[in-house]
């Protein structure tokens, strides 16, 4: 199976370059901002079993945007999840910067999913009677925590929110609501965020603009972003592609472009067909 042979070289690889090669950009920090080590997820049992995840080990280098591809039911969002404790393990580990999300308890989880965790969904889940600008900084009025009004209005300005601001979702367009989606993710400063098909409603300009302000959050205010897309032009705006099939991390890309994904894609269907 040539397939699982490269899985098993590639993690090895993934793991060890966790931010390799590439150009250093501006906001790049250094290590691993989430890390999952030999990581599997089992679903049911008896006959019922599902092995979503299969021994899973990759880092998602700080600083850095990260795409996570492949088809569907290969393990993408049980993946997401796990990393970003929203599901347990039942094998091997999580960590989000230095801590093994195992070992907290549901409080502790709840806080660090709160404090250390972005999330951008498909759907903008905004609250429809709050302002833009209340929905952004609604995570930290929950924490308690006071935003930074300076990185408040980089954020809103880096993903072109200021003239927006008063308005209520309602009142917005898809894309803006998205834009308001990503800006509360990045304004908590978030050791790393999540994002799902973040461009799946939305049109392939908005979508674009999305992408755009992702990358910069990355570029320019030294986010960590990972993005799951069954998109290959979603996931040529990232520093590097993650392939899963069956559970499995078979393959990476870094400084993708649209068509060598592409090219990446077909070849693993070929390999399925013929394996
Ligand atoms: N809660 C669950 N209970 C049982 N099986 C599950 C559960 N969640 C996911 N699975 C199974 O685990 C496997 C991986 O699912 P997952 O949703 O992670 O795939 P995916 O790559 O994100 O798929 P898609 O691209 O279609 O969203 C699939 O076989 C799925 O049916």
């Amino acid at each position: 199976m040539p397939t699982h042979a490269a899985t098993a070289a590639t993690a090895a690889t993934a793991a060890q370059h966790p931010t390799a090669p590439s150009g250093a950009h501006a906001g790049t920090r250094i290590g691993a901002a989430a890390r999952a080590t030999g990581l599997s997820k089992v679903y049911g049992e008896g006959d019922t079993r599902v092995v979503a995840l299969d021994s899973v080990s990759l880092e998602f280098g700080r600083g850095r945007f990260t795409a996570i591809m492949g088809p569907s039911g290969s393990g993408k969002s049980t993946l997401m999840h796990c990393m970003a404790g929203l599901d347990t393990v039942s094998e091997g580990s999580a960590r989000i910067g230095d801590t093994e999300l195992a070992s907290l308890n549901d409080r502790q989880l709840t806080r660090l999913r709160r404090d250390q965790v972005g999330f951008v969904f498909q759907a903008f889940n905004l609250l429809p009677t709050l302002t833009a600008l209340e929905n952004i900084t609604l995570p930290m009025d929950i924490a308690g925590r006071k935003p930074d009004r300076q990185w408040l209005d980089t954020v809103v300005a880096t993903v072109g929110l200021s003239g927006r601001l008063g308005h209520r979702p309602s009142q917005l367009s898809g894309g803006q609501q998205q834009r308001v989606a990503v800006a509360r993710a990045i304004a908590a400063r978030p050791e790393i965020i999540f994002a799902d098909e973040p461009t799946g409603n939305l049109d392939s300009r908005s979508g674009a603009e999305i992408l755009t302000f992702l990358r910069d959050s990355v570029q320019e205010l030294g986010q960590t972003v990972v993005m799951v897309t069954h998109d290959p032009v979603a996931a040529s705006y990232a520093d590097r592609v993650v392939f899963l099939a069956d559970g499995r991390l078979i393959d990476e890309v870094y400084d993708p472009t649209a068509e060598a994904v592409l090219d990446r894609m077909r070849q693993f269907d070929t390999d399925a067909r013929t394996s």
